[in-house]
């Protein structure tokens, strides 16, 4: 069984189904008693909430869905109407994320999307009837940061005001990301440090308002 798999079981066995809050907190809980896991979890997801209530998005888009956790964690903050597109590469990895979101009852809430982001990004307009996002959580692989934030503005699925919020800063890093959102004149950008997630190590995320 998987690691992913363990914390599915231990959420399936110690939650509440349809109430997010109640998922979120057995993740967190075997996150730190039992096995570390990449999701952004509670310390960092405090500044994500503050994010999403600030910003009230009615379309946001998830590159990087892993289990689920921030997707649950995002959509349980928003009104039904909100549209909640996440993406997914690895398909072990979505297929568990699709049962957690099922277990919390937000399953009519989120699209998942089982792709690569190269691949889906220049499909969002035609296929999924999306115009532009109001936000963005960046967290999939690290080296795709910048190449899929490029690949938004070119497909003019930003606009004035889009926040974009990225994971893992400093740990693993995205410094080719951060440099980029800081120097390249299109964002107003500013980094909110934290801590990595169930550790004490330091990580922060990056919130990157487009000026469009
Ligand atoms: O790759 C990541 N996400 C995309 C796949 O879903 C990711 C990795 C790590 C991490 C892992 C191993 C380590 F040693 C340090 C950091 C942390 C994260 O928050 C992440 O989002
Ligand atoms: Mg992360």
């Amino acid at each position: 069984m998987s690691k992913e798999q363990r914390v599915l079981r231990y959420v399936q066995q110690n939650a509440s189904r349809g109430d997010p809050d109640s998922v979120l907190a057995a993740v967190d809980k075997f996150g730190w008693e039992t096995e570390w896991a990449m999701n952004v979890g509670d310390v960092k997801g405090l500044i994500l909430d503050r994010f999403v209530k600030e910003t009230a998005p009615q379309t946001m888009l998830e590159l990087g869905t892993y289990m689920g956790y921030s997707a649950i964690r995002v959509v349980r903050l928003l009104p039904e109407t909100a549209k909640f597109l996440t993406v997914e590469f690895n398909p072990e990895n979505a297929a568990i994320a699709n049962e957690m979101i099922a277990f919390a009852g937000l399953q009519n809430r989120i699209i998942q999307i089982t792709s690569d982001s190269a691949d889906v990004i220049p499909q969002l307009k035609k296929k999924y009837d999306v115009d532009t996002f109001d936000m963005v959580f960046i967290d999939h692989w690290k080296d795709v940061y910048v190449r899929d934030i490029k690949l938004l503005e070119t497909n003019n699925l930003l606009r004035k005001g889009t926040v974009v919020v990225a994971d893992n800063i400093i740990n693993p890093g995205a410094p080719e990301y951060a440099d980029y959102v800081r120097t390249c004149g299109k964002y107003d950008s500013t980094f909110h440090e934290s801590n990595f997630e169930y550790s004490d190590d330091i990580d922060g995320l990056e919130k990157s308002v487009y000026r469009g």
